[in-house]
């Protein structure tokens, strides 16, 4: 059913199936379903990719290298520009800003990085501070669009700018705040790259699709390398029990099954953290302005009980709590005092705001205001939570690193 739905409006990203599906769309198409894949409408979700074929657990679904790609740490040279390698890194010593693992890398990214070469050098020191790992996905995407165009480096039917013109951007759904915020940085782009004619509203849009569409590259311990769009692999939906896995092998990106795809299931992989309660997954999924409906998060809530840990409200118990919903309550296992239901997500929801203020305080690099933040969730995670939680000892372990 989910393949028969696949037409030319899903796979266009929009166009009325009258006109027929675009020349990009029947070439995705082509391509996917010689991996057994295709692009489907999924009611309520878009576009999404399903399984033509059966998968075996562990198989590689659908492989791809990055359109643009950026380290996280640009100024620091934490990892290669272009395979995120780390360790023997030497600095372009023209722009001073990319880094490469070796020659082999740096030939890879010459086409490319030459452009942005220029560009990043004709910079004063100031402007070159505000070079932002998104501002440099920007403009390493502009930068690829106009050689493609050019047809001075190969397309394909999985690497063409029309795969990412057809992104979702949500842009009506994003804050004022936000806009002015894409705009401020769609000028900045304009400033960087004063030879090239930029649509800025169109930039602005593609800045909101990062943030929808966008992917960490990590490395194999999971931890953050840098930021790449892969927009073959950005057509796959979101679940919190996925079936299959995104997983990096240096710039490229992997979806691999987790459990046996019959033919016409569509693929789902996370987005967010998944060892999580529904109330902080839920949180974890508003930049991509959809509440997630999968079975985890349509289910009653002892799992949620489970993984916060809730404290009895005796502070001399030590007993876990969990949901009676004949009681519209979460009852100690130990000694059958009650919490009212509403309390206890009432609470939950103040330290997850909470959570949001510290850890945007944090990222910005303000870390007494993120630790005094973090001391007060603390305080209400102590009364809220049994110590075993997760959720009270990740509190704790963030404290001491804001501190020491
Ligand atoms: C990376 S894109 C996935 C492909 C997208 N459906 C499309 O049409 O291009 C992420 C967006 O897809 C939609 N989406 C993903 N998972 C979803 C889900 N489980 N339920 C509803 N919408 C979902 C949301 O609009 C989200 O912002």
């Amino acid at each position: 059913a989910l393949i028969s739905q696949a037409s030319g409006e899903a796979a266009s990203g929009g166009a009325s199936p009258r006109q027929g599906m675009a020349a990009w769309a029947e070439q995705l198409q082509r391509e996917l379903a010689g991996r057994g894949l295709a692009v489907a409408s999924v009611p309520g979700k878009g576009r999404g990719l399903v399984a033509a074929r059966s998968f075996f657990p562990g198989e590689v679904i659908i492989c791809q290298e990055p359109y643009a790609s950026t380290p996280n740490r640009i100024s620091v040279g934490s990892s290669c520009d272009h395979c995120f390698a780390s360790g023997n890194l030497r600095k372009c010593s023209v722009c001073r800003v990319a880094w490469y693992c070796g020659s082999v890398c740096q030939k890879e990214e010459w086409k490319l990085h030459q452009l942005e070469c220029q560009a990043i050098s004709a910079l004063t020191e100031e402007r070159k501070k505000m070079l932002t790992p998104t501002i440099r996905l920007m403009v390493k995407l502009i930068l690829r669009r106009k050689l493609q165009s050019e047809k001075a480096i190969p397309s394909s039917a999985t690497d063409n700018y029309d795969l990412v013109d057809a992104l979702e951007s949500h842009i009506s759904k994003v804050d004022d705040n936000q806009l002015v915020l894409y705009a401020q940085m769609a000028n900045l782009v304009q400033l960087i790259l004063p030879s090239i004619e930029l649509d800025l509203k169109e930039i602005a849009h593609t800045f909101s699709k990062f943030a929808c569409n966008a992917h960490t590259i990590c490395d194999p311990e999971l931890r953050p390398l840098g930021t790449g769009l892969f927009p073959a692999i950005s057509i796959i939906n979101h679940s919190c029990v996925p079936n299959a896995v995104l997983l990096f092998e240096g710039r490229t990106a992997y979806v691999r099954a987790l459990q046996p795809l019959s033919s016409n299931t569509e693929v789902s992989i996370s987005y967010i953290e998944t060892a999580a309660t529904t109330l902080k997954r839920h949180n974890d999924l508003k930049q991509y302005f959809f509440t997630c409906t999968c079975p985890r998060c349509i289910k009653d809530s002892e799992e949620d009980a489970l993984l916060e840990g809730y404290r009895c409200k005796d502070q001399k118990c030590d007993g876990f709590l969990l949901p009676d919903s004949g009681k519209k309550a979460y009852t100690c296992q130990k000694c059958s005092i009650s919490r009212d239901e509403e309390e206890v997500k009432k609470v939950s929801s103040e330290i997850l705001l909470l959570s949001d203020k510290a850890s945007s305080f944090l990222s910005s690099g303000n870390n007494s205001e993120a630790g005094s933040v973090y001391k007060t969730i603390e305080q209400l995670e102590q009364k809220h939570y049994h110590s075993f939680s997760t959720t009270l000892l990740h509190t704790r372990e963030t404290l001491l690193k804001v501190y020491f």
